[in-house]
């Protein structure tokens, strides 16, 4: 079986400053990984480049870069087999958009999806579908203007979901979430795994990690810091050093925990 993503010597240069520098990093097909790291390391440029937003900088040096083991890709059929959860798209839906348009939108890599495009009976099905599996299905012809946070980030959920995506890249998907919503989502990102749907989450914080994640890649200054199963790296050790700070760390029923000493 192929990988799903196999990145060698590669390097992402924005305005003259390298942001990923000579990144080689392989995600199986079965894996599900963690991405971790400071603010500013490079872990949303990394989504950028699987989602070919940006594009590997042409070095002296040769590099490849495949995703499910091919080298070119249509960005459109890319974007249907790699949904993303990312924050920006968040605030990029008007007010008055419902949540079934939300969801839509997927099919078309859109914002909205009633410009002349057609939604078959077949996707009105799986529309309903994800956003019954989100729990949000009460809430399709509702506005997204008056949601609360978290039924919006199970929207765009739904939404990266209905083209049944191998793989779905959440970018900071617990922000702003209550401790008892986290742990939902936590809940619903391991269900998910089960059903088959493979993560890689970028996160801030180590108690968002569901269960069923086993890997971390820690990035810092643009590098592959660290990489490895979750109970060899999330120590103090090896978290402080990629923080640059005492960090403790503690590991609750396989939930992590950091707090600065
Ligand atoms: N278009 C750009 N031009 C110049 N620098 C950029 C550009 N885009 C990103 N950067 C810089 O690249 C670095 C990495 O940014 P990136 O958004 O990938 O980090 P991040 O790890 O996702 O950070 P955060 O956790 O704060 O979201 C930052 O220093 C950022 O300022």
């Amino acid at each position: 079986m192929e990988n799903a993503l196999e990145l060698s010597n590669v390097s992402v240069v924005r305005d003259g400053v390298r942001i990923l520098d000579r990144i080689n990093l392989t995600i199986g097909q079965d894996e599900n990984v963690a991405i971790i790291g400071l603010n500013g390391s490079g872990k949303t440029t990394l989504l950028k480049l699987l989602r070919g937003d940006v594009y590997p900088y042409d070095d002296d040096e040769p590099y490849s870069m495949r995703i499910f083991g091919e080298r070119h890709w249509n960005i459109f059929d890319l974007r249907t087999k790699m949904g993303v959860v990312s924050m920006d798209l968040q605030d990029r839906f008007g007010g008055m958009t419902t949540v079934r348009e939300v969801i839509g939108s997927g099919f078309f890599g859109s914002l909205d999806v009633f410009r002349g495009m057609t939604v078959t009976e077949e996707m009105e099905d799986l529309i309903r579908y994800r956003a019954a599996e989100m729990g949000i299905d009460d809430l399709l012809q509702r506005r997204i203007e008056g949601l609360s946070l978290g039924q919006m980030r199970r929207a765009l959920i739904a939404r990266a979901l209905v083209t049944n995506p191998r793989m779905l890249i959440l970018d900071e998907p617990m922000t702003g979430l209550d401790i008892v919503m986290k742990s939902k989502f936590r809940r619903m990102f391991d269900i998910l795994i089960d059903s088959g749907v493979r993560i890689i989450m970028i996160t801030h914080d180590l108690s968002d990690i569901p269960l069923s994640v086993d890997r971390v890649v820690m990035i810092k200054d643009g590098k592959i810091y660290d990489d490895g199963r979750k109970e060899d790296l999330l120590n103090d050790d090896k978290v402080s050093g990629l923080y640059g700070a005492d960090v403790k760390v503690e590991s609750t029923k396989g939930i992590y925990r950091m707090y600065l000493e």
